[in-house]
């Protein structure tokens, strides 16, 4: 999987809500080029002056860098950040120049530039998702970690379509259950419904890289004896019936496969769907309805919407 870099020119007063949109548009962490940073380090004389490069800072302002994984998402998450950037004007935040540059970035920048900014999120109530290489001590007994290396594959975990369907999985998840988790990604899903007491868990991906990624995350988690990880397009020739099936895809491929999720799902079983923005939430509604579901619960984070559907 490919990877995008997003750099924001702009000014130190931003630096704080930009950050913050950028963390909540799923960007695993944030890397900001201040040249006041530079001038800093070389007063100094110590710590990481022989590292900073004067040609990766600006001349004014400063930059921020995000990375967001190149995903079917991708357009949508860029533009909602644009616009949420914009709309800091309607607070007296001067943005400075302003300018937004969107660029592919290769792995090994990847893997270096984030790992120093990821670090532990709570996500629901049970669940706290940790990355891999950081000591993470409970708060609490019932506390659920998981354990995540992301990889190459989608996200940190703590994408907001991500942490609705941990949040619904955390309700119906129940000992002894079956789940099949299509679009299975890094596997995150797959694994919060192996620590709630799922019996057995069906993670299915079309990517082969998110297949390998998932495979390892649920090595990571030891959930290897609950979580068989396949490359499958969606449900096709997946015969068992499921006590939840969970997706977190977008509306355009939810819609194809309302139908088989009905028809996979026990009496009584949810199917939990999210990956959906706003605008598609009554298209998706009509199709869980007139499959023959009934929408238990409809759930909304920024602009995505989610929904506990019910046979
Ligand atoms: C938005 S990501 C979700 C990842 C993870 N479940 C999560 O919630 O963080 C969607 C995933 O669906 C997978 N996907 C897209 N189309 C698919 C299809 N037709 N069959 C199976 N998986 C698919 C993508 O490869 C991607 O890993």
């Amino acid at each position: 999987m490919k990877w995008s870099e997003i750099s924001i020119h702009t000014t130190e007063e931003a630096v704080e809500p930009i950050s913050n949109i950028l963390h909540e548009a799923g960007a695993g962490g944030v890397v900001i080029e201040d040249p006041y940073d530079l001038i800093k380090e070389r007063e100094d004389q110590y710590g990481e002056i022989y590292q900073l490069d004067p040609e990766d800072y600006p001349d004014e302002g400063v930059i921020i860098k995000a990375y967001l994984p190149v995903n079917s998402f991708l357009g949508e998450t860029v533009e909602g950040i644009k616009e949420r950037i914009n709309n800091l004007l309607l607070y007296d935040i001067d943005l400075g120049r302003n300018h937004i540059t969107i660029s592919e970035v290769n792995e090994e920048e990847w893997a270096t530039a984030w790992k120093k900014y990821y670090r532990p999120v709570k996500v629901s109530k049970k669940f706290t998702i940790v990355p891999t290489w950081e000591l993470y001590e409970p708060a609490h007994t019932d506390e659920l970690i998981i354990e995540l290396d992301p990889g190459m594959a989608f996200g940190t975990g703590t994408h907001p379509t991500t942490v609705l369907c941990i949040q619904a999985l955390e309700k119906k998840v129940q000992k002894g259950n079956i789940v099949i988790d299509v679009g299975t990604g890094s596997g995150v899903l797959s694994i919060a419904s192996a620590l709630l007491g799922a019996d057995k868990v069906i993670a299915l991906d079309l990517d082969p890289v998110a297949v390998d990624s998932a495979r390892l995350n649920v090595k990571l988690n030891k959930v290897q004896h609950l979580v068989q990880v396949k490359q499958n397009n969606l449900l096709d020739d997946i015969d068992v019936k499921a006590n939840v099936i969970v997706a977190n895809i977008l509306a355009e491929v939810i819609l194809r496969f309302v139908r088989d999720a009905h028809e996979r799902l026990e009496n009584g079983g949810y199917f939990i769907t999210s990956g959906i923005i706003q605008n598609k939430k009554h298209e998706v509604e009509q199709a869980l309805i007139e499959a023959g579901f009934t929408i238990e619960e409809t759930m909304t984070m920024e602009d995505w919407v989610a929904f506990i559907a019910k046979k």
